[in-house]
């Protein structure tokens, strides 16, 4: 556990970064420190570290005050991941990430080994173990820079902005591949962004900062889209709040409904006989849904219904098959952007059990604000 208490931190010049924080980051968790440019963030971040000193009032690790120890010994127990990875241009991406430990008295055999399996745990094909950081794309660098951090197997890591500098599609793989390797690894994240979806999505905790260096609201990312505690955090998480709320909840109360499936390779005359309401579901061998066809779809075709006829569109969500359901969000997505306004509900395999409409959805979501589940 990492305790703030009372934590201000005044610049020289008289600027007040961080003033009179109070933050208790939860062990195993991933704890995102969010809030408009300047209001913080990164010296919060770099205090437990000490890259940056407090001012005053005291941080904890494990109950231990942080000033208890050199500075350096305590960095070996904390990784830290920056835009960018801040790499060393210099040395292979193998090397990177053996540094640290070999500078710690790791043998390199034993270094490069162990370096080898953190570029795979990190999603990084060993092909690219011999080159030079330059030589590898952002989001690349950006794994690099998690497997570096992670060599020293520290139970704490700072990510200050780590996948900022990548496109937009790339951030979204980091962010899952950051997701998946936590609930592996279970460290305790302290994680910077400037970006609120970024934050919901990976926080179990979010606390967001108002410039001046004041906490504004620490909570888990469902209570900060359905309760913001004043106007500064409601605009900052979003007009959108209500709808991305829905992201939290669970769809496992919406009412699922049969909906008509038409194998590949049905003949066109069976396949009309299934057409109910104006649209059925096409599915595989397996019953994994492919897209849909209607009556003016089929009337274009001779023979049978194959894979390239259907009109694609209409995400999909799980139901809850004995794992986790789909969300909400989910489910509503998915009979919004269905042509046949029908959001297909599939199970474990990927295989259709049924369809939902946008009307049971929030039907279900009346019932659960009505049973106190959810704020309204
Ligand atoms: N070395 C410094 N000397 C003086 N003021 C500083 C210094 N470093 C940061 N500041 C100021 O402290 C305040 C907080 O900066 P900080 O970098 O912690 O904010 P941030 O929330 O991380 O911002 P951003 O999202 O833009 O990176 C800002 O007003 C900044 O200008």
């Amino acid at each position: 556990m990492i305790e703030f208490q009372a934590v201000t931190k005044r610049y020289d010049d008289g600027t007040v970064a961080v003033d009179h924080l109070d933050l208790t980051i939860d062990d195993g968790r991933i704890t995102v420190l969010v809030g408009p440019s300047g209001c913080g963030k990164t010296t919060s971040l770099r205090m437990i570290n000490r890259m940056v000193e407090a001012t005053s009032g005291t941080i904890l690790v494990d109950g231990e005050d942080i000033r208890s120890q050199p500075a350096a010994a305590l960095r070996r127990g904390i990784g830290y991941v920056i835009q960018n990875a801040g790499l060393f241009p210099h040395r292979t991406v193998l090397d990177n990430v053996a540094t640290v430990p070999m500078l710690l008295g790791t043998k390199k055999a034993v270094a490069r080994k162990r370096a080898e399996e953190l570029l795979a745990t990190v999603g990084l094909p060993p092909e690219l173990a011999r080159r030079y950081p330059s030589q590898l794309s952002g989001g690349q660098q950006q794994r690099v820079g998690v497997a570096r951090a992670l060599a020293a197997d520290p139970p704490v890591l700072l990510m200050d902005e780590p996948f900022s500098a990548v496109d937009p599609i790339v951030r979204d793989d980091l962010q899952d591949e950051l997701l998946r390797l936590q609930s592996e690894l279970g460290k305790t994240i302290v994680f910077v962004t400037h970006d609120i979806d970024e934050a919901i999505k990976l926080g179990d905790r979010v606390a967001v900062l108002r410039v001046g260096g004041k906490l504004a609201q620490y909570a888990s990312p469902a209570e900060l889209l359905a309760n913001p505690v004043d106007d500064f955090v409601a605009s900052f998480v979003g007009r959108d709040r209500g709808y991305r709320a829905l992201g939290f909840l669970s769809a496992h109360g919406v009412e699922v409904n049969p909906v008509p499936t038409v194998a590949v390779g049905t003949p066109v005359a069976d396949a009309r006989e299934r057409l109910e309401g104006g649209w059925a579901a096409v599915v595989d061998d397996a019953g994994r849904p492919l897209g849909w066809v209607s009556e003016v779809v089929l009337s274009t075709l001779d023979k049978a219904v194959t894979a390239t006829d259907v009109v694609s569109g209409g995400s999909l969500y799980p139901v809850d098959t004995g794992g986790r359901a789909g969300s909400l969000r989910a489910a509503l997505d998915a009979a919004l952007s269905s042509p046949a306004a029908l959001g297909v509900a599939v199970d474990g395999d990927g295989a259709v059990v049924g369809a939902v409409t946008a009307e049971s959805v929030l039907k279900a979501l009346a019932d659960a604000r009505r049973a106190g589940e959810v704020p309204s």
